[in-house]
């Protein structure tokens, strides 16, 4: 499928998908009738049956447990074999590093300045040797091979990064050795036109250094990283690679399904996967609400990765469309999210398609206790990083962005937003981009027409507007054409427009979660940002967790929010509601931070 501008994206977005309206009668309430009557037997997870995972699993489990047991015998056998060829190696070198010394000190001894020598050749011939039998990956074998420069760097320079870089690496199993990050994208096993999209960047970013390893190796993930830190490249590569070097015959049909809760994020997101995909000979399609169906049916029977917004999707599978039955790489970007209120059935509907056999990925930069616990019913032992000074897991900003909150009174907001529209787009800055962030569609209209009476050129993008104003907006913005937007929450995820200086919340909006990803918008990619907040008393049931944002990140707390209160409410599940009983699913895991 061509690269499809956002002018052609019409639909769901931003709203959760409510199964019931989504749904097409005649097939799919079929599906939904013998998920009924699976979910009856299914075993119960928090009061919740699983549905389509747990569908049929006890007949194929002890099949699997047995793949999987023998696949960690070689694992451990291949461990054994490697510790051995190391310990002789390092035996060797030992032998030579102890003799020369004495050789060197002239103690006369012509024995000793021999079996130094013999014992360098010793150590020379055993790394040949292990060179030899230890090539380069081949980039046909699906199988993830450390590459040999990366695995001869000393460990004190793997140390550094991952020291510098904060990270937390929590694995279930047990690792039959170390994997190391990959620091430097010539360590990936991919070739170099495959490479040729990260030309314009210096080096892997964290999430991406970190993941790679382990997911190249096929394991699920939950990775949790900044806004604007590279999450996208992060499941993208190794996406690609794992149909890249699969045979050609085994390469057809969907491999691979990349779910995000808006189409504008879908857009971008397809965008990335295509620069990386076609050097690999790899099909994208991007699939949507609102748009004719026939051209995206005709480009899914091509396809080999599918990035899509869950509604449409579903839409597709339903009406035989979309085969997800070979779709064994599958990704929630924005996890929290795609999990989070009317989204979750529609992602089971879309999950049960997939393999049962399949490598599962959930990336965000939010990750709330109340959505682990059902993430963990999609996967198999996942492993979960973390970047940052974050180890529970709390809520985290971006800390490159300096964030100002500023109490005031509800009908003095307009007055305020005027004053800093002023402030921050006069003289040389008169370009600069800001976007405002309200949460009412009438609010962000209300708002809009405000500012452009005002005499600022400004667009605006939220749900009551047609697709094709609203892609305009994005569109005009994103080139620099109008340097104002005002927004809903439909804009508050994983967009990533360049350069946005500031950001300004008119409203605060429903979660702290969503306030940190609002003001991700700025800041991205390395680069400072600024979010100022308008916060008013009508808020302040929301005071708590904004302070622990806030402080978290190093940001002044203003006295008046102060008085507001400290206390966190806990938020309960959509599904499993107030009472939701949070459970460490990493209790039994091996976590190694390094800071
Ligand atoms: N290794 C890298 N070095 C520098 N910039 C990078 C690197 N990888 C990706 N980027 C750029 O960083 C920006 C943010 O990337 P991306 O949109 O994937 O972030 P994200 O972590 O998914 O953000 P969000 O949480 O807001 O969705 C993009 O412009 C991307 O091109």
């Amino acid at each position: 499928m061509a690269k499809r501008p956002i002018s052609d994206v019409v639909a769901e977005d931003g709203v959760a998908v409510k199964p019931e309206l989504s749904r097409k009668k005649s097939k799919k309430d079929k599906i939904e009738k013998s998920k009924k009557s699976a979910t009856a037997s299914a075993p119960e997870v928090n009061g919740l049956a699983q549905v389509g995972e747990a569908n049929g699993r006890s007949a194929d489990d002890a099949e699997d447990n047995e793949k999987l047991s023998k696949a960690e015998r070689k694992a451990a056998r291949r461990a054994r074999r490697e510790g051995k060829e190391a310990t002789g190696a390092k035996k060797a070198e030992t032998e030579a590093a102890i003799a020369e010394p004495r050789a060197a000190a002239g103690d006369g001894d012509e024995d000793v300045a021999k079996a130094a020598r013999k014992a360098a050749r010793k150590a020379e011939k055993k790394r040949l040797q292990e060179a030899a039998t230890n090539p380069e990956p081949a980039a046909e074998s699906g199988e993830y091979q450390e590459n040999r420069e990366l695995a001869q760097l000393p460990q004190s320079e793997i140390d550094a990064f991952l020291t510098k870089n904060v990270m937390t690496i929590d694995d279930p199993k047990p690792a039959a050795r170390k994997l190391r990050p990959i620091t430097n994208f010539k360590y990936l096993p991919i070739d170099d036109a495959q490479r040729a999209p990260f030309a314009k960047f210096s080096a892997p970013t964290p999430i991406q250094a970190a993941t790679w390893p382990f997911l190249l190796s096929g394991r699920d993930m939950v990775g949790v990283a900044e806004t604007g830190s590279g999450k996208t490249l992060a499941f993208g590569v190794p996406c690609v690679r794992s149909i890249s070097s699969l045979p050609k015959d085994k390469q057809r049909g969907i491999k691979a399904v990349i779910v995000s809760p808006t189409r504008e994020l879908a857009v971008q997101i397809y965008d990335q996967l295509v620069a990386l995909a076609t050097p690999a000979g790899l099909q994208v399609v991007c699939v949507y609400g609102g748009v004719p169906k026939d051209p995206q049916v005709a480009a899914c029977r091509k396809a080999h990765i599918v990035v899509a917004t869950p509604g449409r999707l579903n839409d597709l599978i339903g009406d035989g469309s979309a085969d997800l039955s070979k779709a064994d790489y599958v990704v929630l970007d924005e996890a929290d999210r795609m999990l989070d209120k009317g989204f979750e059935e529609a992602i089971r509907q879309i999950i049960s398609q997939t393999p049962r056999k399949r490598q599962t990925l959930m990336f965000t930069a939010t990750w709330p206790p109340s959505v682990r616990e059902l993430a963990s019913t999609f996967m198999n032992s996942p492993v979960k990083i973390t970047i940052g000074d974050n180890v529970s897991g709390e809520l985290r900003a971006n800390v490159r962005i300096k964030q100002l909150v500023e109490v005031v009174d509800p009908r003095a907001k307009e007055q305020r937003l005027l004053q800093l529209l002023k402030q921050y787009q006069s003289g040389k800055n008169k370009d600069d981009r800001i976007l405002v962030f309200c949460l009412y569609k009438k609010e962000a209209v209300r708002i809009e027409n405000f500012i452009r009476m005002k005499g600022f050129r400004v667009g605006g993008i939220h749900g009551d507007l047609s697709q094709e104003k609203r892609s305009a907006s994005l569109a005009a913005f994103k080139e620099g054409q109008v340097p104002l937007l005002v927004a809903t929450d439909v804009a508050a995820r994983g967009l990533d427009i360049p350069a946005v200086k500031l950001v300004i919340n008119v409203t605060f909006p429903l979660t702290a979660e969503d306030y940190v990803h609002r003001i991700g918008r700025t800041g991205r990619a390395g680069k400072e940002g600024l979010a100022i907040t308008l916060f008013t008393e009508h808020d302040k049931g929301l005071s708590g967790s904004l302070i622990n944002v806030l402080k978290a990140a190093n940001q002044p707390v203003p006295e008046d929010l102060m008085k507001f209160g400290t206390t966190v409410k806990k938020k309960g599940h959509d599904a499993y509601g107030a009472f939701y009983k949070d459970v460490d699913s990493t209790k039994q895991a091996t976590k190694i931070t390094f800071e």
